[in-house]
């Protein structure tokens, strides 16, 4: 699996507001979205585009359109509070959405929405998460697109952990992953260290869901 790390002053402004303690859900949010920009843009550096005619006030002209626009899933929670930006960027994009939630005991993912097209053939999908600290989440995000017949996915998040980046690559599928940064290990808990703590209840508040 390619891993894109993006390096690059804005992107490290917006990510130490995430990292930071102090920031409230406010500024979590609003730097996640800008951060989310920056990511959906280098992680579209390659994606085909088709050339037609448009003219301008002055001449004929050159237009590109993305060829085959993707499909957007966000998994929920957090990767929710990427979704906007990210369909600002790529307007084109459809969307689908993966409901999983980790077990705080046996840190397996417990999946309770799935809302994919049935046929993701053809398709280039692109899934919003935060997080990947063991993997488990994405890994199981990334089957259900896999089992629609979706050969081509891209990842976009926002830290990752060695540990979950070695989980997505044994899977054996095909992925690449654009990350603004890649921290150095977990801790007992499975928590990113020094991670940015909880990224679903930094956006929407702490509460027991299941
Ligand atoms: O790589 P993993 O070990 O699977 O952990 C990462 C997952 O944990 C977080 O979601 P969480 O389960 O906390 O749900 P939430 O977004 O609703 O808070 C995060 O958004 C990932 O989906
Ligand atoms: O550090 C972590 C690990 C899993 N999920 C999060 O939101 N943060
Ligand atoms: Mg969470």
């Amino acid at each position: 699996m390619d891993v894109q790390i993006i390096e690059h002053p804005l992107a490290a402004e917006r990510l130490t507001a995430m990292r930071d303690e102090r920031s409230d859900s406010p500024r979590f949010r609003a730097a996640l979205h800008e951060l989310t920009t920056m990511l959906v843009y280098e992680a579209t550096r390659d994606v085909a585009v088709t050339e037609y005619e448009i003219r301008t006030p002055v001449a004929p002209a050159k237009g590109f359109r993305l060829g085959n626009p993707p499909v957007l899933v966000p998994v929920l929670r957090a990767g929710l509070g990427m979704a906007d930006s990210a369909q600002a960027m790529i307007p084109d994009a459809t969307m689908g959405f993966v409901g999983l939630a980790r077990d705080e005991e046996t840190h397996q993912p417990y999946p309770y929405m799935e809302s994919l097209p049935d046929d993701l053939s053809g398709r280039h999908v692109i899934v919003l998460d935060p997080m990947v600290a063991t993997g488990g989440s994405l890994l199981r995000c990334c089957q259900m697109i896999a089992e629609r017949g979706c050969t081509d996915i891209s990842l976009i998040c926002v830290l990752a952990a060695p540990e979950g980046i070695e989980a997505l690559q044994a899977s054996g599928l095909d992925m690449r992953m654009t990350t603004a940064a890649v921290d150095p290990g977990l801790n007992e808990k499975a928590y990113i260290v020094p991670g940015l703590g909880d990224a679903g209840d930094r956006q929407f508040g702490a509460y027991r869901r299941f």
